[in-house]
């Protein structure tokens, strides 16, 4: 594997999967990492990307640099032609030039702008990560996409070990305005699989149609509820109405009602979640959301394994 940022990247993302569960039991099998640096970039907050992805390296062998660009580095630009005479001090074509050459895989978190659809959905951003970098690159999260949270969710359910199981992406609210990438790329990669998926969402909230092909969509949270085997929650902005948070009449927030009207179902989130406002309380505390943060190293080591082995 050259880069992952998408589901396209791996030869065989369910390989991936079945390599993630190996690693988790026998974590110290590979020392592929060692001599080699991953530079982890940081444009926005993070918890378990953070430190999962640092964990699988050491895992490996690894060293790992951290840099956060939004706090500690020069303000970016990230236009060319640019007369850089205002508050932007440093290129981003020399900021990724100079930093691919300290580092042998380079990863990257950034979130979309969520003010303009184009830029955004181009990738603006991570792809001028790929065209500037000399090593590969990782998603760390970019504007479209979360691919290692997608890859952990994927072991994740896979873990369960439901035979076709039928799994519900439901919107729930949020006070702020939030990205598409996790119900995106969580589409793009359970696909793959042979779950039976429904995305449940209010009226404005559908996603891009590359992403929601193929996918039931629900505009009955109770009834997509209905037998289900997981329900994954997450909140977007809408795709539409692009960046916009149209109002919502019907309380979307999960509730152990609601779960009542599933198959025993599990309850999954990418995390950090809003607790009493995306779920209740009593939805989070009897869920798989730990597990799902866990298997986090186990998508990052897979991958940053994979990688290694092709430098
Ligand atoms: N990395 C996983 C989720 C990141 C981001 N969540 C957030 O920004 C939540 C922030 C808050 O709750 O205020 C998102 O939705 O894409
Ligand atoms: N799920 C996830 O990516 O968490 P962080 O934003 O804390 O890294």
């Amino acid at each position: 594997m050259k880069q992952f940022l998408s589901a396209s990247d791996p030869e065989d993302p369910r390989a991936l999967v079945k390599k993630a569960l190996v690693l988790k039991a026998n974590p110290f099998q590979s020392s592929a990492g060692k001599n080699r640096t991953l530079g982890l970039v940081f444009f926005n907050p993070s918890l378990r990307t953070r430190m999962s992805t640092q964990k699988a390296a050491f895992n490996l062998g690894m060293n790992v640099m951290v840099m956060n660009v939004d706090k500690d580095g020069w303000k970016i630009e990230f236009n060319d032609g640019t007369v850089m005479n205002g508050d932007t001090q440093e290129h981003i074509k020399d900021a990724v030039s100079v930093m691919s050459q300290y580092v042998d895989i380079l990863g990257v978190r950034t979130f979309p702008s969520l003010q303009n659809k184009e830029d955004d959905y181009s990738e603006k951003v991570i792809s001028q990560f790929t065209r500037y970098s000399t090593v590969p690159v990782v998603s760390l999260e970019s504007a479209t996409r979360h691919p290692l949270q997608s890859l952990a969710d994927l072991i994740t359910i896979e873990e369960l070990g439901i035979k076709r199981p039928k799994v519900v992406l439901s919107w729930a609210p949020h006070p702020k305005i939030l990205p598409q990438a996790v119900p995106n790329s969580f589409l793009e990669w359970i696909k793959i699989t042979d779950a039976d998926i429904t995305l449940a969402c209010p009226q404005g909230y559908e996603l891009a149609d590359e992403f929601t092909n193929g996918v039931k969509i629900e505009h009955d949270q109770y009834h997509a509820f209905e037998g289900a085997d997981i329900i994954y929650a997450k909140n977007w902005s809408s795709y539409v109405h692009y960046g916009q948070k149209p109002e919502v009449k019907s309380d979307w927030t999960i509730t152990a009602e609601k779960m009542a009207l599933t198959n025993k179902g599990k309850f999954m989130h990418c995390l950090p979640i809003r607790r009493n406002v995306v779920a209740t309380d009593e939805v989070v505390d009897n869920s798989i959301i730990y597990r799902q943060a866990k298997n986090r190293e186990y998508a990052a080591q897979a991958v940053l394994q994979e990688i290694l082995e092709n430098l």
